[in-house]
């Protein structure tokens, strides 16, 4: 809050090195008049003595004068430096606070112990995180605004319009918005944003679209809003006049009778008692009864039935056939239509009976996060945010066992589509019958009236090419009513894609799921549109510090390169450059070090490579099992397990296939060698591989990420950018600029200058392909282009040509490319040959052919 008149101090402040200045002055014109005095009153006939006292006076005077001219140079030199001082203050706060001047706000007299503070300029909410009642106000921040940055101390926070029509979706209502922020706030909230929020909350979420008996209905507490949607041609035209509506459109057509509602909506896996744990501010723990009554009644679990006031809410019907027209038009006018869906009231589509085992208890942020879906006891469309690891699959299993109606389960890849399906087995009572699975390699219905299908975006997306069972499979999916659809995954989606499958199926509720709502290409403001507002966003710290997630200390290690690796990136233009800050030797010398440190401590290591011949070249020159595109799915599964189960095998290499999907829970520690650019996703969903670490919950146990960065190469931008979202979700990142012990490592690898001129060469001879980060899966059916694809391990996939040439390479001190090649045997290869268990018929075979092969060779 120091604003640049702050930081200069106001005119009548208090500034010590000022008054003393004055002082000194002022003292120094008095001695000097004294001594003007003295000269003038001595009389003209006053001996010589006299006389030569006077000049000695008047040489005094020079003197002083000469001292006081001195001085006054010095103090105006003094204050000229301590003016530059403060200028310099200026300029280190000022990037933050620019012109901003907010001296005029004034802090209430117990701002000491309320947690946040708003900027009138831009919304902009900075929360004080170590206050007592932080969690509280963080549940209400993340209710209204955006999280733009949660690290230990210093929350910030932003106001933006989808957040408010996000908070109006969930029920809060404009001036509680307010109230709450007031009393939170150190400074009474400011006019415009006061102003701005009531503005924003005016027309949003005013009205819904609500499917009741099959009918849809445009609903709202506010009969002056229908009474201004009504005067549009279009939707006055789309009106269905029924018997029982009367003129003043009030909600006599139904009843959402509110009772039932608050009393009867049970969300599975809650268990009695447990429910309102997480209500804020609860009598006598912070505040006053009315604090209490005022977050309980804002943010708490519960509060949103109060938004639905039976007596208050207004509707009228509309034709079904002209929804996307009133939808489109309600859009236009500012009143977007939030869609909920009164499954309960629903007597057409059948029900689905299934409902959670007993067994199993969902845990305290799944509760929240479904309390807001679902808080006026109908199921609201919207997004839920949760870490990678925290338990998403759960959270949508349990909202599509409270819906109880046909579910439709969307995923990136037919890899996920398996484990949806396995988890609604692991946690929910369907049945086999119940639950079907549309990918490219089958194509199940499910039998029945109601059941589940879990598919993937581009199955129900692609138009083209689809075999003819694919094609009925489609039909069975757009032909029916659909109570739930479940969007895993939300941020990755095209929008263009997303469309198409938002408008082809029909679903009454829709629910987002991510982890990451970025996207580079900020697109993620259509999502608000086509699925809904975000619900709810977890904290990463707060998971890890309950032990849902693991700890992890990230830390970016800085390689330098050697100089001739150097020389050649500063000379190389194309693509090439990266490849030469994956191979830098020094790079292979640290992942070679961490390894080893952490396999001495007890760790299983991942070590990913979005660049598949760095990979490559790693794995084989450190000796480990590695995956990639190209890698077969019996030879993936087998090194998994490995992995998984064997003291032997503790590192694994993957590339960008094992980003997302891959649930490795022994895995503790990550190390980044190549990454795709700038990706902040990537960075977070990577860090998801050890946040789910069996042993999170051991004393005092740390997983590890690292990020090997070449120093003093684009790699070092790149991973700045990369880090970001985490740094927002509170990672700190720590920088390691030399790793104690490396050169005392028995058997490091490109120690002497010779190898690291063999490595350069081999790197310089490659293909400008091998430096690609994308083509390292193709796509299949069911599967989304790029990044996508890539989860899927079902697929085998061509891996681009590899060109390596063996001439001479005099050039570059006679290093010989044929050597690198001898020393870089494959550990996949001798799993493959030593460990592969052989049936014994196969085990018979290949010794009959080893012995025919002996025969064959012999003369
Ligand atoms: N309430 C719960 N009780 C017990 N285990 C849970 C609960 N919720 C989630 N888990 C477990 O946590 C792990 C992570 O869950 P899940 O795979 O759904 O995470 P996710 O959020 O989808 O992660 P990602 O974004 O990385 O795919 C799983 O092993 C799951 O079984």
């Amino acid at each position: 809050m120091a604003s640049k008149r702050a930081a200069e101090g106001p005119a009548d402040s208090f500034n010590p090195a000022k008054k003393s200045r004055k002082g000194k002055d002022d003292e120094d014109y008095a001695e000097t008049d004294n001594l003007d005095a003295v000269e003038i009153q001595s009389p003209p006939d006053t001996p010589s003595t006299t006389r030569g006292a006077k000049i000695n006076v008047s040489a005094l005077t020079r003197k002083l004068a000469e001292a006081r001219h001195a001085r006054v140079q010095e103090e105006a030199h003094q204050e000229s430096s301590l003016t530059a001082h403060r200028r310099q203050q200026d300029a280190l706060v000022s990037h933050i606070f620019h012109d901003l001047d907010f001296s005029w706000l004034h802090l209430k007299p117990d701002h000491a112990s309320r947690p946040l503070w708003i900027s009138p300029e831009d919304g902009h909410i900075i929360l004080e995180a170590f206050s007592p009642i932080a969690e509280q106000a963080q549940d209400f921040l993340v209710a209204i605004s955006e999280p733009v940055s949660r690290p230990a101390f210093i929350h910030e926070y932003k106001l933006t319009h989808y957040s408010l029509y996000a908070a109006v979706s969930v029920g809060l209502q404009t001036e509680d918005i307010i109230e709450v922020l007031n009393r939170l706030s150190k400074v009474p909230v400011p006019d415009s944003i006061a102003d701005y929020i009531r503005e924003r909350t005016l027309s949003y979420g005013k009205v819904k679209l609500v499917l009741k008996h099959n009918r849809y209905f445009v609903e709202s507490s506010h009969p002056e809003t229908l009474q201004i949607l009504l005067k549009d041609k279009i939707i006055r035209e789309a009106r269905v006049h029924t018997q029982v509506v009367d003129t003043s459109i009030r909600a006599a057509t139904f009843t959402t009778s509110k009772a039932p509602v608050k009393g009867s909506l049970v969300i599975p896996g809650i268990k009695e008692g447990e429910k309102k744990k997480d209500d804020l501010l609860t009598n006598g723990k912070n505040g006053s009864k009315t604090d209490a009554e005022l977050f309980t009644s804002v943010v708490g679990v519960d509060n949103d039935e109060v938004d639905e006031d039976d007596d208050n809410v207004h509707a009228f019907e509309i034709d079904d056939a002209k929804i996307d027209d009133v939808k489109k038009r309600c859009n236009e006018l500012e009143y977007p239509m939030l869609e909920e869906y009164d499954f309960r009231n629903d007597t057409v589509n059948a029900n689905l009976d299934i409902d959670l085992k007993p067994s199993t208890v969902i845990r305290s942020y799944q509760e929240t996060s479904l309390s807001k879906m679902f808080g006026n006891g109908r199921a609201r469309s919207g997004i839920i945010v949760l870490p990678c690891g925290a338990g998403k699959t759960l959270v949508g299993i349990t909202a599509a066992c409270t819906i109880k109606k046909s579910c439709l389960v969307l995923c990136t890849s037919s890899v996920s589509v398996m484990q949806w399906r396995q988890q609604f087995m692991q946690w929910s009572n369907v049945t086999d019958k119940q639950i079907a699975v549309f990918t490219a390699e089958s194509k199940e219905k499910f039998a029945g009236e109601s059941g589940i299908v879990v598919s993937t975006y581009s199955m129900v997306a692609n138009t083209h090419n689809r075999s003819h069972e694919s094609k009925k499979m489609m039909e069975f999916l757009t032909s029916r009513e659909w109570g739930f659809i479940l969007l895993d995954e939300v941020h990755v989606v095209p929008a263009a894609m997303f469309r198409r499958v938002v408008t082809t199926i029909k679903a009454h509720a829709k629910l987002g799921l991510t982890a990451t709502l970025v996207r580079e290409d900020d697109k993620i403001a259509d999502l608000n549109y086509m699925i809904g507002p975000k619900l709810y966003e977890a904290n990463w710290m707060d998971l890890a510090a309950k032990g849902h997630i693991a700890n992890v200390q990230c830390a970016e290690v800085w390689c330098p390169m050697t100089p001739e690796f150097y020389r050649e990136y500063l000379r190389e233009q194309s693509r090439k450059r990266m490849l030469l800050y994956c191979m830098n030797p020094k790079k292979f010398q640290a992942c070679q070090f961490l390894i080893k440190y952490h396999e001495d401590r007890g760790d299983k290591i991942i070590v990913f490579s979005d660049n598949v011949y760095a990979l490559e070249a790693y794995a084989k020159k450190l000796g480990k099992l590695y995956i990639h595109g190209g890698t077969g799915q019996t030879e993936r599964m087998r090194i998994l397990q490995w992995f998984q189960h064997s003291p032997e095998v503790n590192t694994i290499f993957l590339s960008k296939v094992g980003d997302t999907s891959i649930d490795l829970p022994e895995a503790t520690c990550l190390i980044q060698i190549s990454s795709h650019f700038g990706s902040r996703r990537q960075e977070a969903q990577r860090l998801g591989r050890i946040l789910r670490a069996k042993r999170r919950n051991d004393e005092g146990f740390n997983a590890f990420f690292y990020s090997l960065v070449s120093k003093d190469t684009q790699e070092m931008f790149y991973s700045t950018k990369r880090q970001q979202f985490l740094i927002d979700q509170g990672y700190a990142f720590k920088v390691i600029t030399h790793l104690d012990g490396l050169d005392d490592l028995p058997s490091l690898v490109y120690k002497s200058r010779d190898e690291q001129i063999e490595l350069l060469s081999s790197v310089l001879l490659a293909n400008e392909s091998e430096a690609d980060l994308g083509t390292d899966v193709r796509a299949g059916e069911g599967d989304l282009a790029g990044t996508i694809t890539s989860k899927d391990f079902g697929m085998p996939t061509k891996m681009p040509a590899v060109q390596r040439t063996t001439g001479s390479l005099t050039a570059l001190s006679g290093a010989q490319h044929m050597s690198y090649v001898e020393q870089n045997k494959s550990a996949n290869k001798r799993l493959a040959r030593e460990v592969a268990p052989r049936h014994k018929l196969f085990a018979k075979r290949d010794k009959d052919k080893a012995t025919a092969r002996k025969e064959a060779r012999k003369p």
